[in-house]
C-alpha cells in the first residue's frame, strides 16, 4: 500500500515513479471492487430470481457518495472525488447489468447531462422525444429507468412531467440537480464575426436575453425545439458555409463539434434545473430522503387547510406545493406536494394516514435520496 507519510520525491522522474507506483495499487483496488460488485449482483439474483431481481440501489449509491465526501480529506473537492466514485460505481453497476435509461431528447440536451451525471458514463442512454415518452418507455420494460426535468430556478415547473404521474405507475427513484449553462457556439470552420442568427430553445433564449442584447444586438434570435437541435442546426450550417450560432450546454458542444465563442452567457448565474429519476421500484430510507405526493383534494371550504396542517402538526417539513388542474371536473384541481423524509418514517407515514383521511385521493409518488451531486 501507498503510504502517504512517506518523503514526497522532488524530480519529475520519482514523482512520475511514485505515480506509477500508486496507480496500480488503484487499479487493483477498482477491479477487486468490481468483483465484489459482480458477487452482489449474484447474490441479488438468489435472493429476488430472474423476474424481479433489481439491480440499481438508488439508497446504496447515495450513501456510498455521501460516505466519500464525509471522509474526503483533499486536495480533491468533496464534489470532484464524489464524480469519481460516481463513475467507478457506474462501471461497477453495468458489470452487474448494463443500464439503459431513457430522458428527454435529442441526444445533448441538459436532461442527458442529467442523466450521465446520476447514473455515470457507463450507462446506454436513449433519447426519446416527449416527456410521456419517456414514462411510456420505462413503462414498457424498454429502459430501465427514465430521467425528465421537473422545475427549472427561473422558467418553474414543467407542468408536462407533473401531469404524467396523474395516470403513470412509475416510482420516483431519485433526483439530480444540473447547473445550467449556456455557451455561444460556432462550427470550427465559421468566424464568430460573420454570425447573423443565433439559435437555441425558446427559454434558452430567455434566460440568454439581457447578454445578447447587449453582445449581439443585430443577431436574429431563432427559437426551435431544443438547444441540441440548435447545435445540430449549428454543425450541419457550418460544413456548408452558413454562419449560424447556437446557445447550448456543454455535452451539445462536445456531440457536435462545436466552438464556444463565449461561455456561461446565461443572464441569472443561479439557473439550475432539477431532474426525477423515474422507474418501475420503490426505494428504501437512504437515510436522507424526500418523497413526492399527489393529491386531490376534496373540493370544499378549508380542505386544502386541512391538508397542509396535517404537516404542520406532525413536525413534518413540506418543501414544495404545485397545483395542476385535475381534468376530472372543471375547476378541479390536483396538488403535487414533497416533504423531507421517507414515507417509511414514523412522522411521515402518520401524515400520510391522515392525508388518506382528509383528500379525495393521495398517490405516493415516491420516496428517493435528496440528490447528492
Ligand atoms: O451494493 C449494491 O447493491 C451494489 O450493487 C454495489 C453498487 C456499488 O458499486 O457500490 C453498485 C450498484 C448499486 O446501484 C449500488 C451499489
Amino acid at each position: 500500500m501507498s503510504n502517504s507519510k512517506q518523503a514526497v520525491p522532488s524530480t519529475l522522474p520519482l514523482l512520475r515513479d511514485r505515480i506509477d507506483s500508486i496507480d496500480s495499487q488503484i487499479q487493483l483496488l477498482i477491479n477487486e471492487r468490481a468483483t465484489c460488485a459482480q458477487k452482489v449482483a449474484e447474490v441479488k439474483l438468489a435472493d429476488q430470481g430472474d423476474d424481479a431481481v433489481v439491480f440499481y440501489r438508488p439508497e446504496r449509491e447515495a450513501q456510498v457518495l455521501r460516505k466519500v465526501m464525509e471522509r474526503n480529506e483533499g486536495p480533491l473537492g468533496n464534489e470532484e472525488m464524489a464524480k469519481i466514485f460516481r463513475q467507478v460505481m457506474s462501471s461497477c453497476l453495468a458489470l452487474e447489468k448494463p443500464m439503459r435509461i431513457a430522458f428527454l431528447g435529442p441526444e445533448g440536451t441538459f436532461t442527458q447531462q442529467a442523466a450521465l451525471k446520476h447514473f455515470g458514463k457507463s450507462i446506454v442512454s436513449a433519447p426519446m422525444a416527449a416527456i410521456d415518452e419517456v414514462f411510456r418507455e420505462v413503462e414498457s420494460g424498454a429502459a430501465n429507468y427514465g430521467v425528465v426535468p421537473v422545475e427549472n430556478s427561473t422558467e418553474g415547473v414543467v407542468n408536462h412531467t407533473l401531469d404524467s404521474f396523474r395516470d403513470s405507475r412509475l416510482k420516483i427513484c431519485g433526483e439530480v440537480e444540473e447547473r445550467i449553462h449556456h455557451h455561444l457556439l460556432v462550427s470550427p470552420n465559421i468566424s464568430a464575426e460573420d454570425v447573423t442568427h443565433i439559435y437555441s430553445h425558446q427559454q434558452s433564449l430567455a434566460q440568454c436575453r439581457a447578454w445578447l442584447d447587449r453582445y449581439w444586438p443585430h443577431a436574429e434570435r431563432i427559437a426551435v425545439s431544443s438547444n441540441a437541435e440548435a447545435a445540430r442546426l449549428a454543425a450541419e450550417a457550418g460544413r456548408s458555409g452558413r454562419a449560424i450560432a447556437a446557445i447550448a450546454g456543454e455535452i451539445a458542444c462536445e456531440l457536435y463539434g462545436l466552438l464556444k465563442v463565449s461561455s456561461n452567457i446565461e443572464d441569472r448565474p443561479d439557473n439550475t434545473t432539477r431532474f426525477l429519476i423515474v422507474g418501475n421500484q420503490e426505494v428504501p430510507p437512504s437515510g436522507k430522503d424526500k418523497t413526492s405526493l399527489l393529491i386531490s383534494a376534496k373540493n370544499e371550504p378549508g380542505a386544502l387547510y386541512r391538508l397542509l396542517e396535517a404537516f404542520e402538526r406532525h413536525g413534518v417539513d413540506m418543501t414544495r406545493l404545485e397545483t395542476r388542474p385535475s381534468l376530472m371536473s372543471r375547476w378541479g384541481y390536483i396538488f403535487y406536494i414533497d416533504f423531507v423524509g421517507h414515507y417509511l418514517d414514523e412522522g411521515c407515514c402518520a401524515v400520510i394516514d391522515e392525508l388518506r383521511e382528509r383528500a379525495s385521493e393521495v398517490k405516493v409518488l415516491g420516496s428517493y435520496p435528496v440528490a447528492v451531486l
